[in-house]
């Protein structure tokens, strides 16, 4: 049989046999997207790492919108970031150590910490080597195909003992730069024809301006200053963010640090998880064409209905930077990265289409209430992700590592949790169920089969 014809046998039999009526999830209690009734999420781990509030539980049942707050060790974000900036440092090595160890380093111990990241920084011949091999268009597909080969350079890879853990985080919190950096270089030189720069990270340059500085030799102090904010901004978000729940459910199972991490970059990559901040500039770019007038709210309001409808765009039915599990009234991140973005915008003359952008929230937000209606008993907002790809492309960064800056300040948070999920006491391999709903059959001799499959 041609290929193309069992693929295409294959795909129709599972119209049926792989579709679950919606009703079931109601008649069995199942939690979809391990998610209640009112949209919070199941509880299913206990953490010291992160929060993130967005609502606060009624008594009565039901929740409470409250503006969002993220909180790294115990102390707010917002505080760290304003801390830090005001203090006029940079802060992104300051966050993963914080986040590492639970408590903010004093001058030495920074010095220290920040001083190992940079030696760490350089690749084995290898790794470098390997990269260059690596054909692709997708960094996060080459990152996650590097990680998975750190393991076979790695003399210790499958000791998850606490000492050897922290010293493999340290490795891949020093190394994802390098390897973006490397990648993005190697992808144009293949891809454009342009010339190959391979930069050996320089000293004493904090990570921001190293990562700048292997992906495009100049950058201004503005550039990596706004990277190493929004570096700080993306590290960490509790247990139950999709990529870093990967790296818990893989953990628990006590497989190596490379097979997890490489887990959870598939998982950010996803256009519902980081991947967010590509789709949102490819939504933005299509609404800049799309839309004639941007200061018109019956001009907007009548496209983002059709996208709702899932009439126009991608036909998926989102808009992109829009909604969160957890934040209702705010996500903190959306606005610091807001302000950045006027601030940049005035600054590189770009106010128009920072102006749109702004009323593209305020508008979004209104037509997903008014599309929803009751059906949906939730406020949402922007997230994270509606701000920071014009904030990156305004520092000049290419799309194609939006989504690998991410998981470059993520990897803090999901080596955090690692190493918290494989040091208590009472460890259990995270295995909950699933409920068949599918009818039992009985085997039929091969001769006995007829065409009807299902
Ligand atoms: C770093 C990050 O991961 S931040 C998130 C980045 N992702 C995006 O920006 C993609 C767009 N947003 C979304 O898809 C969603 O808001 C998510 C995935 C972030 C959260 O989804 P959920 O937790 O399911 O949100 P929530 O429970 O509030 O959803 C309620 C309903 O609104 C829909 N909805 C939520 N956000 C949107 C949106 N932006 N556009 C259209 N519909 C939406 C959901 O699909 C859901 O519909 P359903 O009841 O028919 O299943
Ligand atoms: O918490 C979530 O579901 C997604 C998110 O914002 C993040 O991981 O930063």
């Amino acid at each position: 049989m041609e290929k193309e014809c069992i693929i295409s046998r294959l795909s129709e039999s599972i119209k049926t046999t792989s579709r679950i009526d919606n009703e079931l999830f109601t008649e069995y209690n199942v939690k979809r997207g391990l998610r209640n009734e009112d949209h919070s999420g199941v509880l299913v781990g206990l953490t010291k790492i992160g929060n993130v509030v967005g609502y606060e539980k009624l008594p009565e049942g039901g929740l409470k919108a409250i503006p969002g707050r993220l909180i790294y060790r115990g102390i707010d974000v917002e505080d760290l970031v304003r801390g830090i900036l005001a203090e006029k440092r940079f802060g992104f090595e300051e966050t993963a150590f914080l986040l590492l160890s639970g408590y903010l380093p004093d001058k030495e111990e920074l010095a220290a910490f920040s001083n190992m990241v940079h030696q760490c920084m350089p690749l084995t011949q290898k790794t470098k080597m390997n990269i260059l091999d690596l054909e692709g268009q997708n960094i996060m597909n080459i990152l996650a195909r590097s990680v998975l080969e750190m393991y076979t350079f790695d003399e210790n890879p499958d000791d998850t003992s606490r000492n050897n853990l922290m010293r493999q985080s340290v490795d891949l919190i020093s190394k994802f730069p390098t390897i973006i950096a490397y990648a993005y270089n190697i992808m144009r030189h293949s891809n454009q024809g342009r010339s190959l720069h391979i930069r050996f990270p320089k000293e004493n340059l904090s990570v921001a301006e190293n990562f700048l500085y292997m992906l495009k030799g100049g950058y201004t102090a503005l550039d990596a200053r706004t990277l190493d904010l929004a570096l700080m901004l993306h590290a960490e978000h509790g247990g139950g963010n999709n990529s870093t729940f990967t790296v818990r459910v893989t953990s628990s199972s006590g497989t190596d640090t490379y097979s997890s991490i490489a887990a959870a970059i598939g998982s950010l990559k996803g256009p519902l998880h980081g991947g967010a901040n590509l789709a949102v500039v490819s939504m933005f770019n299509h609404l800049k064409e799309n839309i004639r007038n941007w200061k018109s709210v019956s001009e907007i309001d009548d496209y983002l209905q059709k996208m709702l409808r899932k009439e126009v765009y991608d036909k998926c039915g989102l808009i992109y930077g829009i909604g969160h599990a957890v934040y209702t009234i705010s996500d903190p991140r959306a606005l610091l990265l807001k302000e950045m973005a006027r601030d940049l915008a005035r600054e590189k003359g770009r106010e128009e289409e920072f102006a749109f952008l702004e009323l593209l929230e305020e508008r979004a937000v209104e037509n997903f209430m008014n599309f929803k209606g009751n059906k949906v008993n939730k406020r949402v907002c922007a997230n994270v992700d509606f701000y920071s790809g014009f904030v990156y492309e305004m520092i000049g960064l290419p799309s194609e590592v939006f989504t690998p800056l991410f998981a470059m300040s993520r990897i803090t948070g999901w080596a955090a949790h690692r190493i918290e999920e494989l040091n208590f006491d009472s460890k259990r391999i995270i295995r909950p169920a699933y409920r068949n709903v599918g009818p039992e059959k009985k085997f039929i001799p091969m001769e006995k089969r007829g065409q009807a499959k299902v």
